[in-house]
């Protein structure tokens, strides 16, 4: 296949299609989730030209974890739903691209499961874990304790979910549980014995409205591990971030799925990367879904990208093979945006080669 685009259509053929609504959809009116990917669209490319290199080097570490490209695979939640290999398979074609995969803590397979998959792969894959804090902030810590006994390299606290956004497709669809046999399993309580048997009982993931910076002090206390959070859009919440010592975040509208009419992440990109002034490292998703909109956010200030629904896309069309075609699909799109620009890395992507 030649494009995420296809690789969508490919999906949608096999999925039940209140599973694609699910995957696919935003908040309400989905302005923000349409709004993720045109903005691209307004922006234009300058190409610097006889800068003489042969070749381009797309690997960069990232708080210490090595990834051979500046494109990451985005937590989503789910992936059984998507294909029966769900987050092994990911996690195998995460690993053996070399980058780095933030797995969702609404994963329907257990964090140690997905380590040893991706060991399977590649022998020191780059996995790093997305955490909703729980009020139960004991909760919390067994989580963080289990992700990090599984060998994740990061933690990354998803902030903008106080509440979980309201979703009309899911609604409609009245998809609201997971079918018989799937379940969060890193919500799994396994010390709890109820039966007598060895039945386990699964929590169900609480958004924490009272969620503020000192869970974060509390996150940071409780690991050696860099802290990452996701979902800043504000400038002033960036440069809290660096006051309060994280270790790097994540400029996301959560794929258009909570607040809607918020502005496409690229489009408060460069405030952002303003704000932080390089003090830490800015990664960014949304709406990424060729090497031009990677390049664009480099350009404007991003170390990495991540993508969500285009390795869900890969996932349903084709298991890990297909979770494998959508990353060196990007991986080759971005180098020859990267090429065409006249970069050798990344980072000579500079702002002024962008324009509206
Ligand atoms: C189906 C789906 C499930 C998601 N689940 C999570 C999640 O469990 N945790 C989280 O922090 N973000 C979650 N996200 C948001 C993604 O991490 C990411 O911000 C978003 O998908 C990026 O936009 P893109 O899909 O256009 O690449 C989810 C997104 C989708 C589409
Ligand atoms: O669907 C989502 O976007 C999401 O983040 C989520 C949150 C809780 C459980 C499952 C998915």
């Amino acid at each position: 296949m030649r494009s995420i685009a296809e690789f969508e259509a490919a999906a949608r053929e096999r999925l039940d299609p209140a599973h694609y609504d699910y995957f696919a959809g935003g908040a309400q009116d989905e302005i923000t989730l349409r709004e993720n990917e045109s903005a691209y669209k307004r922006l234009r490319l300058i190409p610097r030209v006889l800068r003489g290199s042969d070749k381009r080097d797309l690997s960069l570490t990232l708080l210490g974890t090595p990834s051979s490209m500046p494109i990451l695979v985005a937590p989503t939640a789910f992936h059984r739903l998507a294909h029966p290999d769900g987050e092994l398979a990911t996690a195998k074609a995460a690993a053996r691209a070399g980058t780095i995969l933030i797995v969702s803590m609404a994963a329907t397979t257990a964090i140690e499961d997905i380590a040893a998959a991706a060991r399977e792969a590649a022998p020191d894959p780059g996995l790093w874990f997305q955490l909703y804090l729980q009020p139960d902030l004991e909760f919390s810590e067994a989580i963080v304790r289990r992700a990090e006994a599984a060998g994740v390299k990061a933690f990354v606290v998803t902030v903008d979910s106080p509440v979980l956004g309201r979703r009309e497709r899911d609604d409609r669809n009245a998809f609201h549980d997971l079918p018989p046999g799937l379940a969060v399993e890193n919500l799994r309580n396994l010390g709890e014995n109820r039966s007598g048997g060895n039945a386990s009982h699964v929590r169900e993931i609480v958004m924490s409205a009272g969620l503020n910076w000192d869970h974060i002090a509390w996150l940071r206390g409780k690991t050696k591990l860099p802290v990452l959070i996701k979902g800043v859009l504000h400038a002033e919440d960036a440069r809290l971030a660096v006051h309060h010592g994280v270790a790097g975040i994540v400029v996301s509208n959560h794929g258009g799925r909570q607040l809607d009419t918020v502005p496409a992440t690229i489009d408060v990109l460069p405030e952002i990367a303003a704000a932080v002034g390089g003090a830490l490292p800015v990664l960014l998703d949304g709406g990424i879904r060729r090497g031009t909109d990677a390049v664009k956010a480099l350009a404007l200030g991003a170390d990495a990208v991540a993508v969500g629904r285009p390795v869900v896309w890969g996932l349903a069309a084709g298991g890990r093979e297909g979770v494998s075609e959508v990353l060196e699909l990007l991986r080759a799109d971005f180098d020859q945006a990267l090429a065409l620009c006249g970069g050798r890395h990344p980072a000579d992507l500079t702002p002024d080669q962008v324009r509206r």
